[in-house]
């Protein structure tokens, strides 16, 4: 079974590819990392950066999430980030997204021990 670092890292790291604006970006990379089956996940978001710079965070600007819990924490600096946002126009199982680079803090939520990071709050 997969744990919420696991799935943290699944979902939303993708240190390798260079913030591509290839406007196909995430159709692919949802797809691949599994968030299309079943229904098609409306919002993601993948960061560009190392694994060891975002657990970093975790260690960084502690802050209330959106869920009222107060383990999250907002980067210090902006990081190169990728957003995902389904299409309106978009019918399962075809889920077509835009796909928006930017530089931007990130807010993510950290647990356990070792304490890292396990959901992604929001960006700003
Ligand atoms: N404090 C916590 N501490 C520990 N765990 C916590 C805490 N809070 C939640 N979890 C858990 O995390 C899991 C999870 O998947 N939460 S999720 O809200 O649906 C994730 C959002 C995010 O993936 C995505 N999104 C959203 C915005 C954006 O800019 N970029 C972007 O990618 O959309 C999703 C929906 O918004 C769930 O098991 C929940 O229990």
């Amino acid at each position: 079974r997969e744990s919420s670092a696991e799935k943290f890292k699944r979902q939303h790291m993708d240190p390798d590819s260079i913030p591509n604006s290839s406007p196909t970006y995430c159709n692919q990379m949802m797809k691949r990392r599994e968030m299309t089956t079943g229904s098609c996940k409306p919002v993601n978001t993948f960061v560009h950066e190392p694994l060891d710079d975002v657990k970093a965070i975790c260690s960084q600007g502690q802050m209330t999430c959106k869920n009222g819990k107060s383990n999250c924490h907002k980067s210090s600096s902006t990081l190169h980030i990728t957003e995902c946002r389904l299409k309106g126009s978009s019918k399962y199982p075809n889920c077509d997204y835009t796909t928006t680079d930017s530089q931007k803090h990130i807010i993510i939520a950290c647990d356990g021990n070792p304490y890292v990071p396990v959901h992604f709050d929001a960006s700003e």
